[in-house]
């Protein structure tokens, strides 16, 4: 027996001659098709992208079919992630460290050239004019890129979705976080502040005289953890704390998992990691179906107020829903469950890291931190819950956040995808092309921001942002219709919780602190966050 027929399955001799030659074509035309679509997908495509970019004067690295620059990324990543930074002059120059790859691109070949991210040709651009061009979106053809499997994984709220569904979501999550909805929660914020200082004034007071030291990092990530918690689902935050947990070890398999070779069906294979994330994202939507149910019944029978972000969410909802006049309008369960999600993610993570590099520098600049704590002392006294109005008479503690915001940006880069052929710069660009905005290399740019572009200098934003002369290439919450939504959240938490921190402790590194910043989806402190705290309450 040959080897073709002993593999066959018996049934298969049966069929009559006439039927087995169509199979025998069907399966070579099925076999020829694949190759096609691979051989298009691995090599044609790519070779024509490339073709295309370099015809107009663009550089960048070679093409290597299916992995691009993954494995070059990977190698320069790790090379980078083993060496820490030297403190002092010099130590905020961060871009070779935390995106060497990028770095080493524009470098080599320009500020705006390519890499390949798989078998997609991937630009860098950072010219902040065009930067806002492509976030300004003017014509409607730079888009997000398609959520996959994996980030679907991590979220699926308004940030991933495009045209008219954007618009819809947008128009329903927009009133929650207008700022007289906000000043209803700054007793939540507070509250949560309160809790975390507290606990450090129980740990000083137990080091007695030697030196209290924290790693603040993984206490930041609580805290704003607990912030969201709170403000989205107000009594039931405890449960909400068990979905920032989960939250958190989702988002680092993800990335790991997205740092691997872009193979499609990946995910589908049913390996340790992919298996923990199913049952990750499983529960993190029961969790929160639970929450919705209890929440949605209580307004039913008019019990619960909305004063928190679900309450507001499903109030909208309920709205658009009973209004004839907008049929269709609102949006299902699981689309709230999407934007919950998405609050966690986008709302935790960015401002726990904004939290933790803003004490950092306060650590590594102590004339700042003087200059803050005296401000923040004579503005908001020695306790007491500070008002909307006092937190914005902040004028120094606000300039540390942006200069923060600036140096140590918390999204590194934003991504969009050209879906036609654009025009963008002088250069068109065909359907097909990734343009990645690295927010942190314009942020570090010397020719925008000048020499002293990699120091601390938190007086460039005196006059606020807009004052500042470099305002049009500052980006840290994105630009144009798609700008952070929770911005106005997000900097009322962060000068709560530094105001907070200030008024009870004096702050130094620790000798074990390591400055290693390095993006894991924000960008983290790859080896902690270790400060010296020292109570403040028996000076006052
Ligand atoms: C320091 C803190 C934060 C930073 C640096 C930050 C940064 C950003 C950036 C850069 C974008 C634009 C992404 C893009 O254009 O692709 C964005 C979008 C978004 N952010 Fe934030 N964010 C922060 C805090 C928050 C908070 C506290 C929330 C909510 C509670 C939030 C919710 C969102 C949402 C929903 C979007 C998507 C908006 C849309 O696509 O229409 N963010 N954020």
């Amino acid at each position: 027996m040959s080897m073709a027929t002993s593999v066959m399955p018996p049934w298969i001799s049966l069929l009559p001659r006439e039927e087995l030659l169509y199979l025998y074509a069907a399966a070579v035309a099925v076999t020829a098709w694949c190759a096609v679509r691979a051989l298009e997908w691995a090599w044609w495509r790519p070779r024509r992208l490339g073709r295309a970019l370099r015809s107009q004067g663009l550089r960048g690295t070679a093409y290597r079919p299916v992995a691009g620059d993954t494995p070059l990324m990977q190698l320069l990543n790790k090379e980078a992630r083993s060496r820490a930074m030297p403190l002092g002059r010099g130590c905020h120059d961060i871009v070779p460290r935390a995106m060497p790859l990028f770095h080493r691109a524009m470098q080599e070949h320009g500020k705006i050239s390519f890499t390949w991210f798989g078998p997609v040709p991937r630009v860098t651009i950072s010219k902040p004019e065009l930067v806002r061009e492509v976030l300004s979106n003017k014509f409607g053809h730079f888009e997000k890129l398609k959520f996959g499997r994996l980030q679907r994984m991590l979220h699926n709220g308004v940030g991933s979705h495009e045209g008219e569904k954007w618009a819809k979501h947008r128009r329903i999550i927009n009133p929650t976080f207008h700022m007289e909805k906000l000043k209803r929660m700054l007793p939540a914020f507070a509250t949560c502040c309160t809790e975390l200082v507290e606990r450090w004034e129980g740990l000083a007071l137990a080091a007695g005289d030697a030196p209290c030291e924290v790693d603040v990092w993984p206490d930041m990530q609580n805290l704003t953890g607990d912030v969201i918690s709170r403000a989205a689902f107000g009594s039931s935050y405890l449960e909400g704390r068990r979905i920032f947990q989960l939250q958190g070890e989702q988002l680092e398999l993800v990335t790991l998992a997205m740092s691997k070779l872009h193979i499609p069906g990946y995910m589908l294979l049913p390996t340790k990691a992919n298996r923990r994330m199913k049952q990750i994202a499983g529960e993190i939507e029961r969790v929160l179906k639970g929450i919705i149910a209890k929440r949605e019944s209580a307004m039913r029978a008019g019990e619960a107020t909305s004063d928190d972000l679900l309450g507001l969410l499903l109030e909208s909802n309920m709205a658009h829903c009973r209004d004839d006049s907008n049929a269709g309008t609102g949006i299902t369960t699981d689309e709230v469950i999407g934007e919950c999600k998405l609050f966690y993610f986008a709302g935790a993570e960015t401002t726990s890291v904004l939290l933790t590099w803003t004490l950092i520098l306060l650590c590594m600049h102590p004339e700042w931190q003087d200059r803050a704590r005296e401000e923040v002392l004579r503005v908001l006294g020695p306790d007491g819950t500070p008002d909307h109005d006092a937190l914005g008479r902040l004028r120094v503690v606000t300039m540390v956040l942006y200069e923060a915001l600036r140096l140590y940006t918390p999204l590194t880069a934003i991504h969009r995808e050209t879906y036609k052929p654009m025009e963008l710069g002088g250069v068109r660009y065909p359907a097909g092309v990734v343009l990645m905005l690295p927010l942190l290399c314009v942020h570090h740019d010397r020719e925008v921001w000048g020499a002293d572009a990699d120091e601390f200098r938190p007086e460039r934003f005196a006059e606020g942002v807009s004052g500042a002369a470099a305002a049009p290439a500052f980006f840290p919450f994105g630009w144009g219709p798609r700008v952070c939504v929770g911005q106005n959240f997000a900097m009322l938490e962060a000068k709560m919780g530094i105001a907070a921190v200030l008024r009870r402790f004096s702050l130094q590194l620790s000798p074990d602190y390591t400055h290693a910043p390095f993006p894991v989806g924000m960008l983290q402190p790859q080896h902690g966050a270790q400060l010296r705290l020292k109570s403040l309450l028996d000076h006052m």
